[in-house]
């Protein structure tokens, strides 16, 4: 007959799909009881495995009906504390946020707004601290505008991917010192999309884990605006070094950014600081003035209303939005402009502050 033994024995070959671990080893697999011809198994899985589910009920079926004398497997689901909840996912007494092997420190550029230049910075500090002789890592998870690969003139590209099933790895894109992927490679950019919570999850977690990213001093995340399921995945599934709250300063966009800020606070992951876009426009021909278009002052107010640092203040500059457009970061088109000093010198701040060598 067989024993409850020989059956965590044949289960413990299941693994997670993003971190390639046994589902006994994560504790995922919560009773298993074997009353042939019966036998159920109580699954604990975290908001973000969910999405492999059905697989994983599908794999637990297959190994334990190999056994002659069990032909009904009966799957539950355990009522895991995290159903739903917005709770202390990423640095709280909450399992299981996984760090990714190699990755020293995962920094999320947020935004509570669209358009107010998030993608602009992530790609700027990332080639900046490339720049620095850092490793660098950037995941372009803005589902709903993935531009990255544009602003790093690599949009035609398609990643490789290599090996089978879990072991699958996607090989990251090389541009500007830094290696990429965007949801942008995976999805038609003039076709809208609906992203489930469970879809999204799984995909992010197959970029963070699924992909080849070897040593990195830091992966740099740029986020979709806003406070959905892609900012929660994130926080669940691994181990946030810091945030940083892009804005522009006037009062619209700075509502949109004060719930940014507050949800990540909220799940108690360190805010490194406000990062104001631009601030002033300068103009293209000399003499150089400096117009604020959308008032100012708005950085400073909630940086000081969080306690965080004002980290940049990035100018309104033709080149930046150029650079964009064409695939040549301004850090790396200008080095000379103004922008491109403030993101050098907020690269300068973000090694202080997260403690890189
Ligand atoms: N400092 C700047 N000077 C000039 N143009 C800028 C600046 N910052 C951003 N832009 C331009 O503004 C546009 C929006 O910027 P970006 O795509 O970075 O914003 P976003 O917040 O990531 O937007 P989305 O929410 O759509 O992802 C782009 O065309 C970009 O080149």
């Amino acid at each position: 007959m067989t024993t409850a033994e020989e059956a965590i024995k044949a289960l413990s070959s299941i693994k997670d799909s993003g971190t390639g671990k046994s589902l006994l080893e994560l504790g995922w697999l919560d009773q298993i009881r074997i009353n042939p011809p019966r036998a159920s198994v109580r699954l604990n899985l975290p908001n973000f495995a969910n999405s492999q589910r059905q697989g994983i009920a599908q794999e637990i079926r297959t190994y334990l009906e190999k056994f002659d004398d069990i032909d009904a497997v009966q799957i539950e689901l355990a009522n895991s504390p995290q159903q739903g909840e917005i709770g202390k996912a990423g640095h709280g007494e909450m399992q299981p946020v996984q760090a990714i092997n190699g990755v020293k420190n995962i920094v999320a550029v947020t935004s509570g707004k669209g358009g107010v230049g998030k993608s602009t910075v992530a790609v700027n500090l990332a080639c900046a601290l490339a720049q620095k002789g850092l490793k660098v890592g950037l995941l372009d998870a803005d589902i709903y505008g993935p531009n990255t690969p544009t602003m790093l003139g690599v949009a035609q590209k398609t990643p490789e991917v290599f090996g089978q099933g879990a072991e699958q790895k996607i090989i990251p894109i090389e541009s500007a010192g830094i290696a990429m992927v965007s949801m942008g490679f995976l999805i038609d950019e003039d076709q809208p999309v609906i992203w489930r919570g469970p879809m999204l999850n799984g995909i992010i977690r197959q970029f963070l884990y699924q992909t080849s990213w070897g040593e990195r001093d830091v992966l740099v995340v740029d986020m979709p605006p806003g406070t959905g399921d892609a900012q929660l995945s994130l926080a669940q599934a691994v181990p946030i070094t810091g945030v940083l709250v892009v804005t522009t300063p006037q009062k619209v966009s700075l509502q949109d950014a004060r719930r940014g800020l507050a949800m990540f606070k909220q799940m108690d992951i360190p805010i490194l600081g406000v990062i104001e876009n631009m601030t002033f426009f300068v103009t293209p021909d000399p003499p150089e003035r400096k117009y604020s278009l959308f008032g100012s002052g708005g950085g400073e107010q909630l940086a000081k209303e969080n306690s965080v640092p004002l980290l940049a203040q990035i100018p309104m500059e033709m080149p930046v939005l150029e650079g964009g457009n064409e695939g040549w970061p301004i850090v790396k088109r200008y080095p000379d402009s103004l922008s491109a000093k403030a993101f050098k010198e907020l690269a300068i701040s973000i090694v202080k502050t997260i403690k890189i060598n």
